[in-house]
C-alpha cells in the first residue's frame, strides 16, 4: 500500500512533535512544512532536508503530491487554515480545539462535507492504552452501569505559545479550550451510555489579577440526561503533570491514574486499578502512554482512514461536542450558573 502523504502547517512546539510522529510512522511519509516566521522555517529545513518548506501555507496546499494536510497552528487559526486545506481537496488533521466557536465548528463541518474529505480533530486521548483501556472495560460491562466519572489534572502552567497567544484570551478562546476539553472529551466517551449531558455547572478562579480572564483553576459538573454526571476539574498552579481518572458505576469502579515530569514526557508513570464489586486488580498496560505515544498512534490512525476507510478515533463531530461544552463551561463560569449545552 502506498504510504500516506502528509503536510504540516505549524512547526511550533507541539507541531515539531507531528513532525516526529509522522516520519515515524509506518504508513506516513513527510513531504512538506509551512511554518509561519523565517527562523522557524530554517529550523523546519535543517530538522527536514528533504522536506518542502515554505512560510506560506497556500504554497504548501498548492501542491499535487499531498493527501492529508496535518495543521498545529495557534487556535485562533484553526478555522481560517482548517477551511483552505478543505477548499484544496486535501483531507485534514486538525489539532484541538476544532475552533474558538461553534460558527467555526459548522463551517468546517460543512466544508469537509461539502468537498468529501476526513476531518479527525486531535483528541488523542482516545487511543491511549490506559484511558483506552478504561472505556475497553466499561463497554465490557466490568463496572455495570456507568454513572460517575471525575477527570482531574495537576500540573504546572501552560506555555506561552509563539508571539504569546496562549496567553492572550483572544487568540486563545479560552483556557479551558485549551486542556479541560481533552477531559470534556474522555467524560463523555467514557458515560457515553448515559446518553447526551445536557448541561454543566462550572467555577474557575486566576491566581494573577493582572489576567482575571485566563483562569488558573477550574472545575465543572457535567449533567447527562437521565442522573450520570462527570467532574472536570483542573489546576495549572500545581507541579509537574499528574492527571487521574475515576470512573464508578452500579457495580465496580475504575482508577486511572499518570505522572510524569511534565506533560510530554516518554518516561511516565502510570497505573490503572479495577474493582468488580468483588475485588481490587492492578490492570497490565503493556504500552506506554502519554501524548507523545497517542500522537504516534494518531498519525498512523488518521493514515489508516484515508488507505482503508477505518473509522477516525475522534471526528468533527466529536471535536464540535468538546468544544460546545468548553463554551457552556466558560458561560457558567461568567454567569454562575448552570448552563444547556448547545447540541447542534
Ligand atoms: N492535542 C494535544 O495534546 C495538543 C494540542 N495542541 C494544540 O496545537 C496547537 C499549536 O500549539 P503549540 O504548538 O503549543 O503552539 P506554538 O505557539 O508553540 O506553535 C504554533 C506554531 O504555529 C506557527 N504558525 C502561526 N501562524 C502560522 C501560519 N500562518 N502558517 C504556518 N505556521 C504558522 C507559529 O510559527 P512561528 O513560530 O514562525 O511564529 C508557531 O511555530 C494549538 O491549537 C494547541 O491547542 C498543543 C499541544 C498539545
Ligand atoms: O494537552 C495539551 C498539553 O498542554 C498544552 C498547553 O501547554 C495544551 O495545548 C494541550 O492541549
Amino acid at each position: 500500500m502506498n504510504l500516506v502523504r502528509y503536510g504540516l502547517i505549524g512547526f511550533g512546539a507541539w507541531g515539531k512533535h507531528h513532525a516526529d510522529a509522522i516520519t515515524k510512522a509506518h504508513n506516513a511519509e513527510l513531504i512538506g512544512i509551512a511554518a509561519h516566521s523565517q527562523a522557524t522555517a530554517s529550523d523546519a529545513s535543517q530538522a527536514y532536508p528533504d522536506a518542502f518548506v515554505t512560510t506560506d501555507y497556500h504554497a504548501l496546499l498548492a501542491r499535487d503530491d499531498l493527501d492529508v494536510i496535518d495543521v498545529v497552528v495557534p487556535s485562533y487559526l484553526h478555522h481560517e487554515v482548517a477551511t483552505a486545506v478543505l477548499q484544496s481537496g486535501k483531507h485534514l488533521l486538525l489539532e484541538k480545539p476544532m475552533g474558538i466557536d461553534l460558527d467555526q465548528c459548522d463551517s468546517m463541518i460543512a466544508s469537509a462535507e461539502k468537498h468529501d474529505r476526513l476531518l479527525c480533530v486531535g483528541h488523542e486521548l482516545r487511543l491511549s492504552s490506559m484511558w483506552g483501556k478504561v472505556k475497553e472495560m466499561i463497554e465490557d460491562g466490568f463496572i455495570g452501569t456507568p454513572q460517575y466519572c471525575l477527570v482531574e489534572l495537576s500540573r504546572n502552567p501552560y506555555r506561552q505559545g509563539a508571539g504569546g497567544w496562549r496567553y492572550d484570551i483572544n487568540r486563545v478562546g479560552n483556557w479551558i479550550l485549551e486542556e479541560p476539553i481533552h477531559f470534556f472529551d474522555l467524560a463523555r466517551w467514557y458515560l457515553e451510555s448515559a446518553g447526551i449531558p445536557q448541561s454543566v455547572y462550572a467555577t474557575a478562579n486566576s491566581r494573577d489579577p493582572e489576567r482575571p480572564e485566563l483562569q488558573d483553576n477550574f472545575s465543572a459538573i457535567m449533567h447527562f440526561a437521565g442522573d450520570a454526571y462527570a467532574v472536570v476539574s483542573q489546576t495549572l498552579s500545581a507541579f509537574e503533570h499528574h492527571q487521574t481518572a475515576k470512573v464508578t458505576g452500579s457495580k465496580g469502579a475504575l482508577w486511572a491514574s499518570w505522572s510524569g515530569a511534565m506533560d510530554r514526557t516518554r518516561h511516565p508513570t502510570f497505573k490503572l486499578r479495577a474493582f468488580d464489586g468483588n475485588e481490587v486488580v492492578d490492570v497490565p498496560i503493556e504500552k506506554p502512554t502519554g501524548e507523545l505515544f497517542e500522537l504516534e498512534d494518531q498519525i498512523v490512525r488518521v493514515a489508516e482512514a484515508i488507505q482503508t476507510g477505518r473509522p477516525l478515533h475522534c471526528t468533527a463531530q466529536d471535536g464540535r461536542w468538546s468544544v460546545a461544552m468548553c463554551l457552556a463551561a466558560s458561560a457558567s463560569v461568567a454567569s454562575g450558573a448552570k448552563e444547556m449545552i448547545d447540541q447542534g
